[in-house]
């Protein structure tokens, strides 16, 4: 040891110490730099690497030898320069060899190390030895061991470092750690030897080969390097159990979430949570065989998605779809971080099942697009297939057609059976309709009873009629809800696209404005739109809006038409209803009657004209009576009894002057309920009639079932009676089965003086017509109750 220190301190000047640790820099980190050129094939790099360690051992070897022995006569021994070069690069080779294909450790470290270094202290000794033979090289033995056992650190050392992933500047400190190898190696073996001039001194007979310094170089070398490999094995063992100890921790904190958790590097899965095998339906073994890549579907324009996942360079999650068993493929949400694990850089990748998630967003998609009672899309989603509709056909030059439904009566039974009954009607009828279409046609319910189907592809306004009119047939069967037998009808507007609309709001208008035309032409119909329809439709709008404002300002009159018994006595007045209208004139009602009916207004209108009509009668001087009609609105919407109670009292009206006008229409809607009425409303006194038979069904069983103090013969059927035998023989007996249930019989719109006669002839009751007087303002049915007063009094 002594002599070493004295070597380097003293017999070297300190020019020698820079040129060497100049050189050895130089060296070092060309020869780093070539061993991790990870682009260039390994065999290459092992090479150079040995090139470049084993010249630089020699370089030194002899710049120093010279530099400390200047005077010395000396030639290189020869082969034994060339062989131990040789043999410095095959350790040298080794050492590489083992630092790039053995699995990374601090054995594989050392190992690598000790052959590289002994490999260039062997070098140094081995040509000293040549050079001193036959006499025997002196050398300090434990200085030996500790040049070869530094320098063997600081190898290994470099080794490791320029190994590590996780090492900030691993080139520039392996380098400088071989730099100071290569530095102390050929110095230090040198510096183990006594002083030159002594050699040949100290020891004159050769050695056995047995105890020649290159054999106990050799052999302690060899200790010396299994000596450092037992410590290094054992560093080794405490490094695998405590990265052992760090896995099995993570792996318990990953099995903890409910995530699944895969850690991977360079696409290899190193390690899986619980999670994730229960998701894949994997063992750990299998999945630790696999790249992360493998255990997701290809869908989703993965590679992209993919490709961020494995860098860990992930912003925000991926929406990714993982093979799960049997190759379900299972929606999740990824996330990947870079982190360090266990002996270097790992990708850490967070998988999350969204299945449920995504269940329930589609399902908020599917509410957001769907009717929730019938199943069917909503305008929503009407609006976006239609749109899809229309542009292929602009695109493609074909038709499409899209067909506005709303049902007849529809109202009318959600009033008088009550929602439940209302929306088990609407699924029903959107079943009948499905049933009607093709694969190819869509249908959608836009709320209430408005339906709206569209057909893609239409060769003619004829494709759209025909399944319009199929579509109206399916209804024609009734409905049985709640015991009872309900009959809807539907009305329909066509409207083409391209023709009538290139965009969806104008082709949904122009089929709606169809469809309106049906209602207001008589419903269950179907109407194709046509350029000026929207007119009608907006009049009608306007009267609408006319008729509520007019109701607002009490505009609208009461007219008075009177009733004669076959003397020709006055015996009541039917009140009717008149609108005159500031610019439109006389509005009749058979024009806003049925617009106040579908609108609702007939329900204010109604009370308004009983109230009013009560009232008038009232302060008649007279106990003629007077008839009011009901609608079946009326009927379904309001507490008539009640009403008509209410009325009665306010009015002052006697009960038994009060006559309500039903049609059959109100009966047929719910036949007990109208039994209950007819006779609430009698027990209150008053009297009911019902008004235009013979135009409904004219079921000769309602007017056995319920209790009718008359009937009214329609119009239609007096004004042909004295031309048609038919219809006098329908009025005939009807007169005749009327009396059989003491019914009195009133014929209404009787116009000549032959029909007068034969009513009067065959014993009907009452008559009514513009030939005895035509509906007019309540002075003028003053005066004429006064005057056939006076008239009668007289007479
Ligand atoms: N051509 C002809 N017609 C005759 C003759 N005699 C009477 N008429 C008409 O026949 C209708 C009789 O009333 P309705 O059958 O109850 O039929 C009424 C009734 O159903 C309804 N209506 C009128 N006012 C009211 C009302 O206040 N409430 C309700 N719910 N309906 C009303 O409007 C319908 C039509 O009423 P109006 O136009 O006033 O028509 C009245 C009357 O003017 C005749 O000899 N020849």
């Amino acid at each position: 040891m002594e002599r070493l220190f004295t070597f380097l301190l003293s017999e070297q000047h300190l020019r020698s110490h820079v040129t060497v640790v100049l050189q050895a820099f130089l060296f070092a980190a060309l020869a780093i730099f070539f061993l991790s050129r990870n682009k260039w094939s390994i065999p290459l790099r092992i090479v150079l690497f040995a090139l470049l360690v084993s010249i630089a051992d020699l370089t030194i070897f002899f710049d120093t030898f010279w530099s400390t022995y200047p005077n010395l006569l000396w030639n290189f021994p020869q082969p034994t320069t060339e062989i131990t070069g040789l043999l410095t690069f095959c350790f040298a080779v080794g050492a590489a060899y083992f630092y790039l294909n053995v699995r990374r450790s601090i054995k594989t470290a050392i190992m690598s190390g000790a052959l590289l270094s002994f490999g260039m202290a062997f070098s140094a000794f081995d040509i000293l030895v040549a050079t001193v033979s036959p006499a025997t090289l002196a050398y300090d033995l434990s200085a030996v061991l500790i040049v070869l056992v530094i320098g063997a650190t600081l190898c290994a050392f470099a080794f490791w470092e320029l190994g590590s992933a996780l090492a900030a500047r691993p080139r520039l400190v392996a380098s400088i750690l071989l730099a100071f190898a290569l530095a102390l190696l050929p110095l230090g073996s040198m510096g183990s030897i006594l002083p030159f001039d002594q050699w040949l001194t100290v020891i004159q007979t050769p050695d056995s080969a047995l105890f020649s310094p290159l054999s106990v170089l050799c052999l302690s070398g060899g200790l010396a390097m299994v000596f450092l490999l037992c410590v290094a094995s054992l560093l080794d063992i405490r490094v695998a159990t405590s990265q052992q100890r760090e896995g099995d921790r993570m792996r318990h904190l990953a099995d903890g979430t409910f995530e699944g958790i895969l850690i991977s590097r360079d696409d290899v899965v190193m390690d899986a949570n619980l999670s994730i095998l229960e998701m894949t339906g994997l063992e750990l073994n299998d999945i630790k065989l696999l790249r992360v890549p493998d255990l997701f579907s290809g869908g989703f324009g993965a590679q992209k998605d993919m490709a961020s996942v494995l860098t860990g360079r992930i912003g925000a999650p991926e929406q990714l779809e993982l093979l799960g068993p049997g190759g379900r493929r299972i929606p999740v949400e990824v996330l990947s971080r870079e982190v360090p694990y266990v002996d270097g850089q790992a990708t850490v990748v967070a998988i999350r099942d969204v299945t449920e998630r995504k269940a329930a967003e589609d399902y908020i998609r599917y509410l957001a697009m769907h009717d929730t009672l019938t199943a069917l899309p909503n305008r929503r989603g009407l609006e976006s297939v239609l749109g899809q509709v229309i542009e292929h056909a602009l695109q493609h030059g074909t038709m499409a057609a899209v067909l506005g439904l709303d049902l007849d009566g529809f109202k009318a039974v959600n009033d008088s059976l009550g929602h439940h009954a209302g929306d088990k009607l609407l699924k029903e009828v959107a079943v009948r309709f499905q049933a009607q279409l093709r694969d190819t046609d869509y249908i959608a319910r836009l709320g209430g009873d408005e339906f709206v189907i569209v057909l893609r592809s239409v060769a003619d306004i004829d494709d759209a009629i025909h399944l319009a009119k199929r579509l109206i047939a399916c209804l024609w069967q009734p409905f049985a809800l709640g015991g009872h037998d309900v009959y809807v009808g539907v009305s329909i507007g066509v409207a083409l696209c391209p023709r009538d609309g290139d965009n969806t709001q104008m082709v949904l208008k122009n089929a709606d404005i169809a469809m309106y035309q049906a209602k207001i032409k008589g419903k269950g119909q179907v109407y194709e739109f046509q350029a000026g329809m929207e007119t009608a439709v907006q009049e009608r709008h306007d009267l609408e809006l006319d008729l509520r404002a007019a109701l607002g300002r009490s505009e609208l009159r009461i007219y008075y038409q009177p009733l004669f018994d076959v003397s020709g006595v006055i015996t009541g007045f039917e009140a009717l209803a008149r609108w005159p209208h500031p610019t439109r004139g006389m509005i009749p009602p058979d024009r806003f009657i049925p617009l106040a009916e579908e609108t609702g207004l007939i329900v204010p209108l109604g009370e308004w004209v009983l109230k009013t009509a009560c009232g008038v009668a009232a302060g008649w001087q007279s106990d003629v009576s007077i008839a009011v009609n009901l609608s079946p609105t009326q009927f379904r919407r309001v507490d008539l009894v009640n009403t008509v109670m209410k009325t009665l009292e306010e009015t002052g009206l006697q009960p038994s002057r009060l006559e309500l006008e039903v049609t059959e229409t109100l009966l047929m809607e719910d036949v007990p309920k109208a039994l209950a009425l007819v006779r609430d409303l009698r027990a209150l006194g008053v009297r009911v009639a019902l008004d235009d038979f013979g135009t409904g069904y004219s079921s000769l069983a309602y007017l056995h079932n319920f209790p009718f103090d008359k009937v009214k013969v329609d119009r239609s059927f007096i004004n042909k009676i004295t031309n048609d035998p038919n219809a006098w023989t329908i009025v005939e007996s009807i007169i005749v089965m009327s009396h059989k249930l003491k019914l009195r019989v009133t014929a209404e719109g009787i116009e000549t003086g032959a029909q007068l006669s034969l009513l009067a002839e065959h014993g009907c009751d009452e008559m009514q017509g513009f030939l005895l007087g035509r509906p007019m303002p309540e002075s003028q049915a003053s005066s004429l109750i006064e005057s056939l007063k006076n008239l009668h009094s007289v007479s």
